[in-house]
């Protein structure tokens, strides 16, 4: 059957299709925003708003250079220009400006630059061949190793992954326990499995301090790792040994894996737990098919993630 496009559709998608054309702009734009510093020393402006010269001075930036990427940053909302008396404008933070601080509360920063740098870059352009092979990741084939190899050969890159699963670790803890504050009560000691830097159990430990913590993470990943009170931390291998705790939880770990090796993983946890009482917590993005919720684009864009750097799909869908 065909399918007829109205000339307001059509019209549209000549405007849409720019989005994509110039898509990688957004993501390059923001890193530059980054590596300039321009959120941090708009803060440190106390509020004010900061003009052209003002702020490029501060930067040291060439003002004319400097203008026209605030003036992308602004049309995109991620900045603000408000006026300055009679003649002139000023620039100011917004809500989105200040996820982009180095320090700041929630700062997505090394999210931003994990997934802009050229290490995670590279494999996307393999996603093609991916879809059309059925072997390794498009990130082996780009780096010829796995993620977890190459981060363990790799300091730099290793340190990247860290933080920026901190930055998500931060904010979805801050959520879990407020949310699902129940499921922790009565729980004496819970194993954190590919925990990463040990983030997430020194919010989950704070919150619930009646609970010790044992993050649990390969040993390169644990060896970088920085302390938190109430956590201790043990290197390991998932698929042969996971520490005995009363609980074990595991987030973002599943979902970078085949349906074998989770139920290897899933294994491994039930023989760490106790026969009766024990508990597995899992937190997953989840992509609901049926609703539109407001993170699905984010959901979606995870599930591209996963076949770029790991070649598995969000489990949910089949
Ligand atoms: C996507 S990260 C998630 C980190 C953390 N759970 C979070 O949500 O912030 C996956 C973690 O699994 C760890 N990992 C991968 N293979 C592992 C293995 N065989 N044994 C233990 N941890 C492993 C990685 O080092 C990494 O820290
Ligand atoms: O957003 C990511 C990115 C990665 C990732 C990190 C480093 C690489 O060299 C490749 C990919 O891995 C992720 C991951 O394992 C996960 O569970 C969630 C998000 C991401």
């Amino acid at each position: 059957m065909e399918s007829k496009c109205s000339s307001e559709e059509e019209a549209q998608a000549q405007v849409d299709i720019w989005k994509y054309v110039f898509g990688f702009t957004e993501m390059a734009v923001v890193k530059c925003a980054i590596e300039l510093r321009i959120a941090d020393v708009l803060e440190s402006h106390d509020g004010r708003p900061m003009t052209l010269p003002e702020l490029s001075s501060a930067l040291s930036c060439s003002p004319p250079i400097l203008y026209r990427i605030m003036r992308f940053l602004i049309h995109r909302k991620i900045f603000k220009e408000i006026r300055v008396g009679q003649e002139s404008t000023g620039y100011v933070q917004s809500p989105l400006s200040r996820l982009l601080m180095k320090n700041g509360d929630n700062s997505m920063v090394a999210f931003v630059l994990l997934e802009s740098s050229p290490v995670m870059l590279a494999p996307w352009h393999g996603l093609s061949a991916r879809a059309l092979a059925t072997g390794a990741s498009a990130f082996t084939a780009a780096h010829g190793e796995d993620v977890w190899r190459y981060a363990s050969a790799n300091p730099a890159h290793n340190k990247l992954i860290n933080d920026a699963m901190a930055c998500h670790a931060r904010v979805a803890m801050s959520a879990i326990t407020e949310i699902y504050a129940d499921v922790f009560k009565g729980i004496g000691s819970l194993v954190d499995v590919g925990g990463g830097d040990g983030t997430t159990l020194g919010i989950l430990v704070k919150k619930c301090p009646w609970i010790r913590g044992i993050n649990f993470d390969l040993p390169h990943v644990i060896s970088s790792a920085q302390n938190w009170d109430g956590v201790e931390h043990v290197g390991g291998n998932m698929f042969e040994k996971i520490p005995k705790a009363d609980a074990a939880f595991l987030m973002w770990v599943l979902h970078d894996w085949g349906d074998d090796e989770c139920i290897n993983i899933l294994k491994k946890c039930r023989e760490a737990i106790p026969g009766d009482t024990g508990k597995v917590i899992i937190a997953e993005a989840v992509i609901d098919e049926g609703e539109e919720d407001t993170f699905k684009d984010v959901g979606l864009a995870l599930d591209m993630v996963m076949m770029a750097s790991h070649g598995q799909r969000k489990r949910e869908d089949f």
